[in-house]
């Protein structure tokens, strides 16, 4: 037996050197982190070098300096009392950076704790906490900033403490909202569980679900510190002699006409670090959100070698399924298919090696419950897999020719020539921006070479033939224009108008109405005999594939528990979970005779109950 698909990439991902790198790796790997992590850390460094940086003490006063433009002693120029003003930006920058630190260290202690608290305990305590950062944001700051410079003779740090407790209910929120979503978590039970106190498991566990929020909060609460902050200064609060960047705007604004230097260069350095924050922010916010960086495809061929070698000699990798016909005569071979997501937790296997057939005109059903893998078997047929997963498989053969030795471009080709596809949602799948005639002419020209009126009239024919009643209006209309049954049978048409020689359709009734439903199936039935293609439709409705299907698939949990004709399946089911699926599917459902056969020929509800394909023929 093959070792676990899972060991051999966690063996590969350690090879790399843990886990991805961590998060500030992932984030200096991205160009905009780079330039923020460079920008931001010069800014540090001019803050914490200032007095060695700053060429001249940032208040003395040289009246031959006043309003001096740039000049090789002063590379900035003199404001208006004749200081020079790169000393000024330099202190200026120490003093914009303390205050910003000091405005969210003080929101990071009100806020985090109380937010954990209001988030873990609920309750009294929620409602408390809610009030009070209600209350905080209702008062009106600006005013009590006033206040507060009265009262403390405009001390520079009691303003910026008091940013700081305004600010504080935005980490409230945002801590208590995330640790509402982890207080129900099996660890925090097992923590509870294990007699662990409140405080250490809010400390060690909960708290964890909220540090990476915290840090973009932070780089964002940072920026709009520094932009109050500066507000402050160039209402002329809170500046005194201090060379802060606000003050020095003001300044500069009342002399914007004749020395415009002088507001450009305090507006530069504030512009340049509050966007360094944003962009620092919303990149923090990316690396940590989408934790799926995708493997390139060398590493994926290595971890699938790897995985080849740790199979014993002799032994073959465990498979479900089973094949009906040689490779070379089937529409379509799926040989030890594996499917396998990059998650949070590490490599993820959805699909455990599955191995199935259809052939040329033949009806495969697969069925299964949510999440059983019917989607993925699916994508990986098409190599429509989204960027974080990938297949492997001992073979994949689609008209005789095993489609895993092809270059990603040419297995794009067999897309709507080969293999046609008809997805779950109509209307997600077409693009509102255009008219229908527009997305069904275009892939024909496109893909199928043809000129601009044989397309069109290939378009026209191919709606008319899916039951389109006015194909040439129609052709005019835009998708918000269309019903779901429409709009299904234009995705259909438009599988179909390449002659492809295999159809893959995945739940193609689920989003629609239950009365058009079996219309569509019976288009579906129509036209699968009719251009004599093998159809694979997904669903889990065993009275779908009661009605439609030549063979079913069943799987579960990412492999396949039973693979027969439709007949046996029904009658004598071999797996529990076969039988259950029936049942649930079946249970109280109309049958499409008893349908047929009653008042409204076209209510057809989830088709079939103990119908048969021969009894709807
Ligand atoms: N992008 C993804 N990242 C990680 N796991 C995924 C991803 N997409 C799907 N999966 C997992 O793969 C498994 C199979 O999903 P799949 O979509 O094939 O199910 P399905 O049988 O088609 O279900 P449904 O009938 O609900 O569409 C599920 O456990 C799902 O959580």
């Amino acid at each position: 037996m093959t070792a676990p698909i899972t060991d051999t990439v966690a063996d590969a991902v350690d090879s790399r050197g843990g886990s991805r790198g961590t998060t500030f790796v992932r984030f200096l790997r991205r160009p905009a982190g780079a330039v923020t992590a460079v920008v931001l850390l010069l800014i540090v460094l001019v803050a914490v070098f200032a007095p060695w940086l700053s060429p001249h003490d940032p208040n003395a006063v040289d009246l031959g300096l006043t309003r001096a433009l740039p000049s090789a002693e002063h590379p900035l120029g003199g404001d208006t009392t004749g200081r020079d003003v790169l000393s000024r930006i330099i202190w200026g920058t120490q003093i914009t950076l303390w205050g910003a630190l000091v405005a969210i260290v003080t929101s990071l202690v009100i806020g985090v704790p109380s937010g954990l608290a209001a988030g873990y305990y609920g309750g009294a305590v929620d409602r408390i906490g809610t009030w009070i950062s209600d209350g905080l944001q209702a008062i009106p700051g600006m005013i009590i900033l006033l206040i507060v410079a009265a009262a403390f003779r405009n001390d520079f740090t009691v303003l910026m403490i008091t940013v700081g407790v305004f600010m504080a209910p935005g980490y409230f929120r945002l801590t208590r909202s995330t640790v509402m979503a982890v207080r129900g978590e099996a660890y925090v039970d097992a923590a509870k569980v294990a007699g662990l106190s409140d405080l250490r498991i809010m400390g060690r566990h909960v708290i964890r679900a909220v540090v990476a929020p915290i840090v973009i909060q932070s780089a964002l609460t940072a920026g709009m510190a520094m932009g109050m902050q500066a507000g402050l200064q160039f209402l002329g609060i809170g500046g005194g002699t201090t060379p802060g960047w606000g003050a020095a705007m003001n300044e500069g604004f009342r002399v914007m006409r004749t020395d415009p230097l002088l507001l450009l260069w305090p507006s530069l350095a504030l512009g340049i670090t509050i966007a360094a924050l944003a962009v620092m922010g919303s990149t923090l916010a990316d690396v940590i959100s989408v934790k799926t960086p995708t493997l390139s495809r060398r590493e994926r061929k290595r971890i699938a070698r790897l995985n080849a070698e740790k199979t014993p000699a002799g032994a073959t990798a465990t498979t479900t399924g089973s094949i009906s016909v040689a490779a070379v005569d089937s529409a379509v071979r799926l040989e030890n298919l594996r499917v396998n997501y990059e998650t949070t937790d590490g490599e993820v296997e959805v699909v455990h090696g599955i191995t199935l057939d259809v052939s040329p005109g033949e009806v495969l059903g697969i069925v299964g419950e949510s999440g059983s893998g019917k989607s993925q078997t699916v994508f990986s047929m098409l190599d429509l897999l989204p960027k974080s997963g990938y297949y492997t498989a001992d073979a994949i053969w689609i008209g005789g020719e095993d489609v895993t030795t092809l270059s990603k471009r040419d297995r794009a080709q067999l897309l709507g020539h080969e293999i046609g596809y008809i997805p779950q949602e109509p209307m997600s799948n077409l693009d509102p921006s255009y008219t229908i005639g527009y997305q069904l002419i275009e892939p024909l020209r496109a893909v199928h070479g043809m000129s601009r009126s044989e397309a069109r009239e290939r378009a026209l024919a191919m709606l008319d033939r899916v039951g389109i009643v006015d194909p040439a209006r129609v052709m005019k209309s835009y998708p918000h224009e269309l019903s779901g049954g429409m709009a299904q049978r234009v995705l259909i048409a438009g599988a179909i108008a390449g002659k492809p020689s295999v159809l893959v359709a995945d739940e193609p009734t689920t989003a629609l109405d239950v009365t058009v439903q079996a219309e569509v199936l019976e288009l579906l039935r129509e036209l699968q005999q009719e251009y004599d293609m093998a159809l694979v439709i997904v669903t889990h409705n065993f009275g779908v594939v009661a009605d439609l299907c030549d063979r079913v698939v069943v799987m579960r949990s990412g492999s396949i528990v039973e693979i027969d004709d439709v007949g046996p399946i029904f009658e004598n089911p071999q797996s529990d979970y076969t039988r259950e699926l029936i049942a649930a599917s079946l249970d109280g459902a109309e049958s499409r005779v008893e349908l047929d056969t009653g008042l409204d020929a076209h209510a057809p509800a989830a088709p079939a109950a103990h119908a048969t394909k021969e009894q709807n023929a």
